[in-house]
């Protein structure tokens, strides 16, 4: 099932920026409910998330932004609920109560226990206040340690993908997560198994393919 701008009264907007891993979450559950939406792309390097215009969306200063008409959710998270609620299929939440709560958890520890440590405001701080050699020490060990409980968390699951053979919540936020880790830091996931075998199942699928960083309307063009 797609769900055109024509039948949605408007098109939805996403503020976002190509490299944004909150940003890549969401544009993978707009991809994979074939949601049309517009994309607006806010530039963290030249501090657009910091315009006045852009403050009155979302106040806290950072992508991704979702605008459905009067709604305005500020969120990661809170906007892929509300996709999936308001566009159910295909459903990003299994009916068995423990892949259930598996999918929150590993949407949570990718949420709040990564990428808080590894956003850009957050790591420009460190190094402003210490050196480039402790800003990547930083990085390094929460992406780690945050791997290492999502390997454990998730071994005994089976299938193509983090909660089984269908891609859920979980999927999405480790699809970010985990491309967006290599390209920017060179932290792999060779390491853990489990998210490795789940990152390379992704990599087979076309709608993970539209929604990669490179290919986002603000992406720079490829050197040749
Ligand atoms: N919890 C928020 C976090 C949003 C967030 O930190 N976004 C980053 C990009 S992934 C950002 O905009 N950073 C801008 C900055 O640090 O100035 C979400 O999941 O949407």
């Amino acid at each position: 099932m797609a769900y055109t701008g024509e039948e949605m009264k408007e098109k939805l907007k996403l503020y976002s920026y190509w490299r944004s891993s909150c940003g890549h979450r969401v544009r993978l559950a707009l991809s994979l409910k074939g949601i049309e939406y517009e994309y607006i792309p806010v530039n963290l390097l030249k501090g657009e998330q910091f315009d006045p215009d852009f403050i009155k969306i979302n106040p806290m200063g950072t992508v991704p932004a979702l605008v459905d008409g009067e709604v305005v959710i500020t969120d990661s998270f809170a906007i892929i609920m509300y996709l999936d609620e308001k566009y159910p299929e295909p459903p990003l939440l299994p009916r068995d109560l423990h892949k259930r709560a598996l999918n929150y958890q590993v949407a949570s520890i990718v949420s709040s226990g990564i990428q808080p440590h590894q956003n850009l405001a957050v790591i420009r701080y460190i190094e402003e206040k210490t050196n480039g050699e402790e800003k990547i020490a930083w990085i390094n060990n929460a992406i780690r340690k945050g791997y290492t409980a999502l390997e454990k968390l998730l071994v005994n699951c089976g299938g193509k993908y983090a909660t089984g053979d269908e891609i859920y919540l979980a999927d999405l936020f480790l699809v970010g997560q985990i491309h967006g880790a290599m390209i920017k830091f060179k932290i792999d996931v060779e390491p853990y198994p489990t998210l490795a075998k789940c990152y390379e199942s992704y990599k087979e699928l076309s709608v993970f393919d539209d929604a990669v960083p490179a290919k986002q309307p603000d992406a720079p063009a490829p050197s040749i």
